[in-house]
C-alpha cells in the first residue's frame, strides 16, 4: 500500500496469487490471450460517449478538469460469462487524429487496432485493486451475479505519433477458471 498516496496506481505486484498476476502482468494483447483460452469470446460495448474523464485520469492524460473526451467500455466475454471490464479514454484531440477510428469500433476489440500497428507505444503498465465507491468497480460489477469485493485493475498508455489512449482493464473473477 502507498501509505503516501493510497488512492495510487503501483507500477509493481506484491503478494497476490501467480494465477491472477500471470492475467496482470501479460503485455501482448488480452484478446488474444482470452481467445486462445476460450472459444467462444466475443465483445460487449456497454458506453460510449463524449465525457469528463475521471478521477485521475485527468492527471494521467494531461487534460484539464473540464476537457472532454470519448470514453469506451466494453466487456470481453468468454462464452456466457463476463471475464474483463475495459475503460478506454482518448481525449478529443485524439479522436480527430490518429485515434478517429475508435468511435466506429463497435464490438470489435480494440486490441486488434493497438496491436497491429508496430508504432504504437504502450507505456509500462500500472496495477490498483479496486473496491466500493472507485468507479471502475462500481462500473465492471454490473455485469456480474456474485459481487466480489475488490477487482484488480491494470492500465497503461498506448501512444501513436504523440497522442495517447489510456486503456484500463479490470479483470473479472470469472477470468481465474480460463486455462493458465
Ligand atoms: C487492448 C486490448 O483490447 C481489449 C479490448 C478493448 C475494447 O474493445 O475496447 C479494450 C481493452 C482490451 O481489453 C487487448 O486486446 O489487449
Amino acid at each position: 500500500m502507498n501509505r503516501a498516496h493510497p488512492q495510487a496506481w503501483h507500477t509493481t505486484l506484491s503478494a497476490i496469487s501467480p494465477e491472477i498476476r500471470q492475467w496482470l502482468q501479460d503485455r501482448g494483447s488480452l484478446t488474444r490471450r482470452i481467445q486462445e483460452r476460450c472459444d467462444q469470446f466475443y465483445v460487449e460495448p456497454v458506453f460510449q460517449s463524449l465525457t469528463k474523464v475521471y478521477g485521475d485520469e485527468s492527471i494521467k492524460m494531461k487534460l484539464r478538469q473540464d476537457e472532454l473526451a470519448l470514453v469506451r467500455e466494453v466487456y470481453l466475454y468468454c462464452c456466457d460469462r463476463p471475464v474483463v471490464f475495459a475503460h478506454s479514454v482518448v481525449p478529443r484531440k485524439g479522436l480527430r487524429g490518429v485515434w478517429r477510428s475508435l468511435s466506429g469500433l463497435g464490438n470489435r476489440s480494440l486490441g486488434s487496432m493497438l496491436f497491429t500497428n508496430p508504432k504504437i507505444k504502450r507505456t509500462p503498465l500500472e496495477f490498483k485493486k479496486v473496491g466500493g465507491g472507485h468507479f471502475l468497480y462500481e462500473r465492471a460489477i454490473i455485469r456480474l451475479t456474485t459481487i466480489p469485493s475488490n477487482l484488480w485493475a491494470r492500465r497503461s498508455l498506448f501512444t501513436l505519433q504523440g497522442q495517447s489512449i489510456l486503456v484500463t482493464e479490470v479483470f473479472l473473477p470469472d477470468i481465474l477458471d480460463l486455462p493458465l
